[in-house]
């Protein structure tokens, strides 16, 4: 019961916000621990298929980095990261490839299906969505780790056009058809700027950028952009959160505009960002 007072709260607040948002693009970064528990996924494709019932056009992209570290450990290979990219052999792009694109990215598709809304699942394989060259770290070869070179949005806006949530796994190919595994917060960044969308969510496992790590009554709830780097040399945007904050001021950089990043393990937290004054997260904005 209470959690039924929670919902209709949550709703009666989102209410007076929804037409605004009437028909716009809302790109979803979803992965991390968000997405590893069955209770909390389910919570967020209702929130997800919420958004889609009131007007807003969302699309999914899709992490999966616990599932591929999984998967690499059956078959007894070790995950290693550089500057919090997979090093990617050309084993394990296959191995990313099949738990991206096959597992992770259907099982969302179903999730949204249940609802009875219709959803499509893609790679930027499928219509040359996301072509990359390989990326290139200092000091080291990365192997088919995919820097996005050029965003085609055509098969996605005809997705749209014609009312289906898109889910797209971060997987790309460079201009030789080679394939390459792409980081998931740098393909949501990408996809959003050239969609130019309204919004662009980052589900993680902190409720936002936070001034002291620890404590979470730290949250920062909004930051202009151009604060991003001095967060960074200061050292309160540390590890996985330095590439997240720096995929947040590309996309203000690129015309989305605002970022959210938020706590996907909270129930509703999508809602009450989007759909409410206050919001829950941290918002990013431009000047
Ligand atoms: N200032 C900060 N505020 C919040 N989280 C931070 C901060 N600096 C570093 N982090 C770390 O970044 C992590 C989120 O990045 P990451 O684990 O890569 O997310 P995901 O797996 O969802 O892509 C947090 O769990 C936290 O440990
Ligand atoms: C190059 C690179 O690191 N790719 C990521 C792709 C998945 C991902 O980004 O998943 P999360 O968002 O859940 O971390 C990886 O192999 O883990």
């Amino acid at each position: 019961m209470k959690k039924y007072i929670q919902r209709a709260k949550v709703l009666v607040e989102a209410l007076p916000y929804i037409k605004k948002f009437n028909g716009d693009i809302v790109v979803i970064k979803y992965g991390g621990s968000a997405m590893v528990d069955e209770a909390i996924k389910i919570s967020v494709i209702q929130d997800i298929v919420l958004m889609k019932l009131v007007g807003l056009k969302p699309v999914i992209v899709h992490g999966g980095g616990k599932e591929i570290s999984n998967m690499l450990s059956k078959i007894g290979k070790e995950s290693k990261f550089i500057d919090g990219l997979r090093v990617t052999d050309d084993e394990t792009v296959q191995v990313a490839e099949m738990v991206l694109s096959g597992k992770v990215n259907k099982d969302i598709v179903q999730l949204i299906e249940n609802h009875d809304i219709n959803a499509v699942g893609i790679s930027g394989k499928d219509g040359k969505t996301l072509k990359v060259a390989k990326k290139e770290v200092a000091g080291y070869d990365i192997g088919y780790v995919g820097e996005i070179t050029k965003v085609n949005t055509g098969l996605v806006e005809t997705l749209l056009e014609n009312e289906y949530i898109p889910v797209i796994a971060p997987i790309g190919t460079d201009d030789n058809g080679d394939t390459y595994n792409i980081n998931a917060d740098y393909a949501a960044s990408s996809i959003a700027g050239a969609l130019s969308a309204e919004k662009l969510v980052f589900l993680t496992d902190v409720e936002g950028i936070l001034r002291d790590i620890d404590d979470s009554a730290s949250l920062i709830s909004r930051i202009d952009v151009s604060e991003v780097p001095n967060y960074i040399d200061q050292g309160v945007i540390s590890g996985g959160m330095i590439p997240k904050a720096e995929c947040c001021a590309s996309g203000i950089h690129k015309g989305v505009k605002s970022v959210h990043i938020l706590d996907g393990r909270v129930e509703h937290s999508l809602l009450l960002e989007i759909f409410t004054k206050s919001g829950v997260g941290t918002m990013f904005y431009g000047a």
